[in-house]
Parts: C-alpha cells; sequence; structure tokens
C-alpha cells in the first residue's frame, strides 16, 4: 500500500507528483479516494478536479464503482484548475486521461509550488494504446502505483479494458455495460475473434 511522504518543514516543503493508474474496475477511484481522506485527516487543505466531460453517476462529484465518493470540481480546460488551487496543499485529479494537454504543465506547476499533486488515469485505452496524456504524467511523476482489477472471463489478474460494444470512438464514458476488465491473454483472445 503507499503510504505518502511527510512534509516535514513547513516554509521548505517540495511537492510531488503521485499516479494512480490501471485498468476499468482496477481501484484508481477508490484508491484517489483513500489518499485524499488521509489527507483531510491529517488536516491539509484539498482540492480534487474532474475533466467536465465525465459526467457518469455525478456531476459534481467522483464517484468509484463501489459507490464511493468525494466532492469535486468538474473543469473544461486544466488550466482552470490554477484558478483554484492558490491555498491548498493537495491536489485531485481523476479521469486523467481526457484532460488536454496543458495538465502536465498543470501538475508540474502545481507541484513546483510545493503541492502533493495526485492523479488517477486509465493507463491504456479500449484497443491498448496508451492513453492522452497518461505516459507523459508518468514519465514526470515521482510515485507511480499500477493497481489491477480481475479479470471478468478468467478471474485472473485484469490490465486491460475491453469493450463490448463495436464503437470506434476513442473516448466513449461507461461503464460495466460497455467495458470487462481483462487480463492480457482474454483481452487479446476478444481482439482476434472480433477481427475474425
Ligand atoms: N472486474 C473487477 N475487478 C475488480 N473490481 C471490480 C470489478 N468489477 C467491479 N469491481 C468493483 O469496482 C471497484 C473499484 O472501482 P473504482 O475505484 O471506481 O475503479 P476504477 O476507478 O479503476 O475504474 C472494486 O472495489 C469493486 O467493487
Ligand atoms: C477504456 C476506455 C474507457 N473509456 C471511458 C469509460 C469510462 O467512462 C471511463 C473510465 O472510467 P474508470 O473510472 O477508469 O472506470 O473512460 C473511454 O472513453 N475510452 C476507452 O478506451
Ligand atoms: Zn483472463
Amino acid at each position: 500500500m503507499f503510504v505518502e511522504p511527510s512534509h516535514t518543514k513547513q516554509n521548505q516543503r517540495t511537492g510531488w507528483i503521485e499516479v494512480i493508474c490501471g485498468s476499468m474496475f482496477s481501484g484508481k477511484t477508490e484508491e484517489l479516494i483513500r489518499r485524499l481522506n488521509r489527507a483531510i485527516i491529517a488536516k491539509q487543505k484539498i482540492q480534487i478536479f474532474k475533466p467536465a466531460l465525465d459526467k457518469r453517476y455525478h456531476t459534481q462529484n467522483i464517484v468509484s464503482h463501489n459507490d464511493n465518493s468525494i466532492p469535486s470540481t468538474p473543469v473544461g480546460l486544466a488550466q482552470e484548475i490554477l484558478q483554484y488551487t492558490n491555498d491548498c496543499e493537495v491536489v485531485g485529479l481523476d479521469e486523467a486521461q481526457f484532460f488536454d494537454e496543458s495538465v502536465i504543465d498543470v501538475c508540474e506547476t502545481l507541484a513546483n509550488f510545493g503541492k502533493r499533486v495526485i492523479v488517477a488515469g486509465l493507463d491504456m485505452d479500449y484497443m491498448g494504446k496508451p492513453f492522452g496524456c497518461m505516459p507523459q504524467l508518468m514519465a514526470i511523476a515521482e510515485f507511480i502505483t499500477k493497481v489491477h482489477a480481475v479479470c471478468m472471463v478468467c478471474g485472473e489478474v485484469a490490465s486491460h479494458s475491453y469493450r463490448l460494444s463495436p464503437s470506434g470512438d476513442r473516448v466513449l464514458l461507461g461503464e460495466a455495460d460497455l467495458y470487462e476488465a481483462r487480463c492480457r491473454r482474454c483481452f487479446n483472445l476478444g481482439e482476434l475473434a472480433e477481427a475474425q
């Protein structure tokens, strides 16, 4: 389990970036909420953001597949985050794969200002390709946690998000009606069957 480093000297604090990545249903949002709740217990000021396009479950809150939730601010552009984060110590971002590419500079700026930045997002899309700015965010992060789901076909460790619909759009919001967590083998077998 990830244990956060402590900010020791108030006036000499360094910031950092943490990335939580994995497939759908792997527990990214749960882990983000867990870390943010611990920051709240530690009496730190937090701000949480999600891309405005992600309106599943709730327009404001971040909600996990097992119904944990925490209030957030939806933003259209990543740059808007800088307007809300002046006096906070911890910044959380969910569904980071959907943010525009300025999210990389925004995270770096926040960390350079001494803030703890926790970013959760899908590392791969439904084709098994790196998703949005997640590779760049992982490159600049101090800490990366890859979480895993359970393969819905064989029960092994799942790293992939298998799309059950024929849509070829990269962005297709949905839940278990449209996606299944799968291990590498079951993901590849599914792709193969579709191609035949
Ligand atoms: N195939 C699966 N593997 C693991 N957890 C699953 C699966 N399907 C549903 N879940 C539920 O999803 C929860 C994780 O949800 P969440 O944190 O929202 O994941 P993510 O943000 O990675 O999509 C688990 O605690 C579990 O209750
Ligand atoms: C793989 C994949 C997913 N999406 C969408 C589906 C969901 O709305 C979110 C992921 O949510 P989660 O919290 O990680 O479960 O992303 C998509 O648009 N395109 C994809 O390729
Ligand atoms: Zn499998």
